[in-house]
C-alpha cells in the first residue's frame, strides 16, 4: 500500500521516526534528489490519523522538489510531518530527538520552519545537527523565511495582475486574502502600502484583528471569503481549497496565495484554466521561503536572497508563457518548467566523474 502510492509519483525514501520518552512522532519525505539535498521545513499539525500525515508529508515533499526545480536552485525535494499539537506538545526533548533524526540522514534531508514550528524551534534541531536552516541569526541564518516569502508572493501576485488586468499595479484592487499568519500578514503590508484594498479572514481571531488594525482590512467569515467581490483572491493558510465546493463561489480574475498544494486536484487547475482565471502555481510564487534558507547554505547574504527572490515575478510570467505557448493551465506549465529543469541536468550528468566510493579508488 505505502510502496504503491511512494512508486506513483517516484519518491524515493519515507522514514518513520519514533521517540517514547519526547513523545515524537515524525515522518519525513523526501521525494527526489536529482537536483541536490531535499529542503524542506517541518510541519506540526494535530493530523486525524497517521494516513493524512503520511499524505501530508508526501504531497509536500513533493511540491518541494518542484519549487526549487522551477526556482532555479540546487536542491531536491523533502519534508517533514510531526504530529502533534504545537500549542501543547512541543518540548526541547521532542525537538531534540527529532534534529538527531535529520543527523542520522547525514545531508540528504535539510530542515527549515513550516506551518506549527517557528525559529525557536529549529533553534533546539540545531543542538543536535547542522542539516537546519531558518535558524535565528545569531546563528549566521536569515531567520524565520516568512516574511521573505510574502515579499516573494507580492511579486508574484503583480506578474498575475499584469497578465490579468493589463497593469502590474495592485493599487485598487481588491484582495480577498484567507490565513493572515506568519506569511500573509506581512504580504498584507505590501499591498496595503501599494493601496490595494483588503478583505480577510482566519480562525484564529487575534490574526483578523492585527490585520484590520493595521492595514484597515475589512475582515468576513471563514466560509464566506471564496464568495465576496473582490479582483484577487489570495490563499495563505492550508492547501485544498481550490476545489468543487468554492470554485463556483469565486469572484476573483485571479488566485494568487502562499498557501502549498492549493489545488484539491489537477482536474481543479484545469477547471479554473477553462474558466480563464489566472492561477500563479503555488510553488512557483511562495518560493520565495526556500530561496531564503538555500542561500543560508551559501553564508546567508540578505541582498542577494531578495534580488533571487525578486524574480519570482519573471519566473511567473515565464510559467504563463508557456502555458500560452503549449495552450496548457499554468499549473502544468510550472511542472514542464520544473521538470524539464530536473530532466536537463540528469543528461548533463552522463559523464562519468570519480568520487571517493568507486571501484577505482581501491586501494589508494
Ligand atoms: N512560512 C513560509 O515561509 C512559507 C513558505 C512557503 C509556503 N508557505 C505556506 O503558506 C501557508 C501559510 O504559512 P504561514 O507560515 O503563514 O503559516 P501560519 O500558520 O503562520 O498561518 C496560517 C494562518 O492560516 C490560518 N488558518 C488555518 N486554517 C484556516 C482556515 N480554514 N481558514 C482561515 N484561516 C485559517 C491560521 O490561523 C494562521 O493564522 C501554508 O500553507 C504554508 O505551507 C509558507
Ligand atoms: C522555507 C521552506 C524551506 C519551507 C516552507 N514552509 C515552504 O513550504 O516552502
Amino acid at each position: 500500500m505505502i510502496f504503491e502510492q511512494l512508486e506513483k509519483c517516484d519518491y524515493e525514501q519515507l522514514i518513520f521516526c519514533q521517540d517514547k520518552n519526547s513523545g515524537l512522532k515524525a515522518i519525513i519525505a523526501i521525494h527526489d534528489t536529482t537536483l541536490g539535498p531535499a529542503l524542506g521545513g517541518t510541519r506540526m499539525w494535530t493530523y486525524e490519523n497517521e494516513q493524512q500525515a503520511i499524505i501530508d508529508a508526501i504531497r509536500l515533499s513533493r511540491a518541494m522538489t518542484y519549487k526549487a526545480a522551477a526556482s532555479g536552485l540546487n536542491l531536491g525535494g523533502g519534508k517533514a510531518v510531526i504530529i502533534g499539537d504545537p500549542n501543547k506538545d512541543k518540548s526541547e526533548e521532542l525537538f531534540r530527538a527529532f534534529g538527531r533524526y535529520i543527523q542520522g540522514l547525514n545531508g540528504r534531508y535539510i530542515t527549515a520552519e513550516d506551518v506549527g514550528t517557528n525559529e525557536a524551534d529549529m533553534d533546539l534541531i540545531h543542538q543536535e545537527t547542522a542539516f537546519v536552516t531558518g535558524v535565528s541569526p545569531a546563528f549566521g541564518s536569515g531567520g524565520n523565511p516568512s516574511p521573505v516569502t510574502a515579499y516573494g508572493v507580492y511579486r508574484g501576485m503583480k506578474a498575475a495582475a499584469l497578465e490579468a488586468f493589463g497593469s502590474d499595479s495592485l493599487q485598487g484592487k481588491t484582495i480577498a486574502v484567507q490565513g493572515v499568519g506568519n506569511v500573509a500578514y506581512h504580504l498584507c503590508g505590501y499591498l496595503h502600502e501599494e493601496g490595494a484594498n483588503l478583505i480577510v479572514t482566519d480562525i484564529n481571531p487575534a490574526h483578523v484583528e492585527r490585520a484590520v488594525e493595521k492595514y484597515g482590512a475589512q475582515a468576513v467569515g471563514i466560509d464566506e471569503i471564496y464568495s465576496v467581490n473582490c479582483d484577487i483572491f489570495s490563499p495563505c493558510a492550508l492547501g485544498g481549497v481550490i476545489n468543487d465546493e468554492t470554485i463556483p463561489q469565486l469572484k476573483a480574475k485571479v488566485i494568487a496565495g502562499s498557501a502549498n498544494n492549493q489545488l484539491q486536484e489537477n482536474r481543479h487547475g484545469d477547471k479554473i484554466a477553462e474558466l480563464g482565471l489566472v492561477y500563479a502555481p503555488d510553488y512557483v510564487i511562495n518560493a520565495g521561503g526556500l530561496i531564503n534558507v538555500a542561500d543560508e547554505l551559501l553564508g546567508y547574504n540578505r541582498e542577494r536572497a531578495m534580488k533571487k527572490v525578486e524574480t519570482i515575478y519573471d519566473t511567473i510570467h515565464r510559467v504563463f508563457k508557456i502555458a500560452k505557448r503549449d495552450q496548457i493551465p499554468s499549473y502544468l506549465a510550472a511542472d514542464r518548467l520544473a521538470e524539464e529543469r530536473i530532466a536537463s541536468v540528469k543528461r548533463s550528468r552522463n559523464t562519468f566523474l570519480l568520487n571517493e566510493r568507486h571501484l577505482l579508488n581501491r586501494g589508494r
